[in-house]
């Protein structure tokens, strides 16, 4: 049933004002009225209308209520950037990291700029989280300094990563009372994690060049065949933090994928629970996050699934098990990508005892470390099989937890390209 405000909504918009279609499409949007909405951003943009532009294009973007058309996309965030609009940059820079509809070039690190200058809260985390990455006690100031600032504006995200700075003293001195005010005032403990020194990056100190933030050192081998191999550092404590802040209010309780009736249904094989990251809810950091644990594992982002967020408590584990789909959940869910050659872990945290990830067929066993990450194949390529096999002896376990929590996220990556930028 329409409300009041709605139809008074419409009447204004029947006069083709921007501003009043624009509120009309975001009103359609809390109703879940997509294909409506979508129209009357459409309107609007095309009258110049830069929010409804930035509307229209995340719609086209992640396929909201339209075909997906990233490149019609790029082309009403260009629009509304060149009217001034930072927050259209933000997500220009978004866009480009993934390196697909957009390169990923010296415009992306103007654009960030801008959105930081302009104070978006999501630009202003990616820059933080970017300078915390960085050993410079210049760059860990400017990272505290624009997590303040977020926390100020309301982002949540940016009040919990500073929380966690302040009570382990990261690149402050530590002030375990500030930290508690934070708390006091609802900001959600994280699990603890030591302050770790990050990997060298290969940056100057005071810079905000994304490409250094997608440097990801080479694994190191453990097991030939099957492959499996090990970079550590890959995430900062800040990244870990993030990972673990965005999934924590969204967690579930783990599925496992029925071969016989294709139903996803609980299942003692795995007994986490866990959190898709959408990518709808993505932001920047969050895909530089992404892109990074592509490269370490040799892939692009765009073959990449969404990404999941495991958290198990003590007793939980996942049994052994492969990460290859079967024919028909590959028929549900983008045949063209291929199945699922890679899959790249990453711990974002140490649980007192247990948790491990074992390889029977390979007789290894890898501890959980933050920002440790495991990369192996589920798939063979060699003369005999160029397309590729589904390789068994990719079987391992996350072995139960003893004590404490562990945190993980999975990257299963597929042959092709499974995402659209
Ligand atoms: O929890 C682990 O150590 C393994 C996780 C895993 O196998 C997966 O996410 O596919
Ligand atoms: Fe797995």
């Amino acid at each position: 049933m329409e409300d009041a405000g709605l139809a008074t909504l419409r009447a204004a918009a029947a006069s083709g004002d921007p501003e009043a279609l624009y509120r009309l499409g975001n009103a359609l949007v809390q109703r879940r009225e997509m294909e409506e909405a979508c129209a009357h951003h459409a309107r609007a943009a095309a009258a110049g209308h830069a929010p409804a532009q930035i509307e229209y294009a995340r719609m086209l973007l992640y396929g909201i209520g339209a075909e997906p058309a990233a490149g019609q996309a790029v082309h009403w965030l260009q629009r509304a950037e060149q009217a001034g609009n930072a927050v259209a940059a933000y997500y220009l820079a978004l866009v480009a990291i993934g390196g697909v509809a957009l390169p990923r070039d010296e415009a992306m690190n103007h654009r960030l700029q801008a959105a930081v200058r302009a104070g978006f809260p999501p630009a202003m985390r990616a820059a933080a989280i970017h300078f915390g990455r960085k050993p410079h006690p210049e760059d860990q100031r400017l990272c505290m300094r624009l997590l303040h600032d977020a926390a100020v504006r309301g982002d949540a995200s940016c009040a919990a990563l500073l929380a966690e700075r302040l009570a382990l003293g990261e690149g402050v001195p530590a002030d375990p009372s500030a930290a508690a005010r934070l708390r006091a005032a609802g900001v959600p403990a994280l699990p603890r994690l030591a302050a770790s020194t990050p990997r060298q990056m290969p940056c100057e100190a005071r810079t905000l060049e994304l490409r250094d933030a997608l440097f990801a050192p080479s694994p190191e081998t453990r097991s030939r065949r099957p492959y499996v191999a090990v970079v550590d550092d890959l995430l900062s404590a800040d990244e870990c933090r993030l990972l673990t802040a965005t999934a924590q209010p969204a967690l579930r309780k783990s599925m496992v994928n029925d071969p016989r009736t294709g139903e996803n249904v609980a299942n003692p094989i795995r007994t986490s629970s866990e959190a898709g990251i959408d990518p709808v809810s993505e932001d920047l950091a969050l895909r530089i996050v992404q892109v990074r644990l592509a490269a370490a594992a040799g892939v692009d982002l765009a073959n990449a699934e969404q990404l999941i967020v495991l958290r198990y408590a003590p007793g939980e584990e996942y049994r052994p098990h492969r990460d290859y789909i079967t024919p028909r959940a590959l028929e549900e869910d983008n045949p063209g990508a291929g199945n699922r050659t890679r899959t790249i872990c990453v711990y974002l945290n140490i649980p007192e005892a247990g948790g491990e990830t074992e390889f029977p067929m390979a007789g290894i066993r890898v501890a959980p470390k933050p920002g440790r990450a495991l990369v192996f194949d589920n798939m063979i390529f060699d003369d005999q099989h160029p397309d590729g096999q589904l390789d068994p002896d990719s079987l391992h376990a996350g072995l139960p937890v003893q004590r404490g929590e562990k945190w993980l996220a999975t990257l299963w990556l597929r042959q092709r390209r499974y995402r659209r930028f």
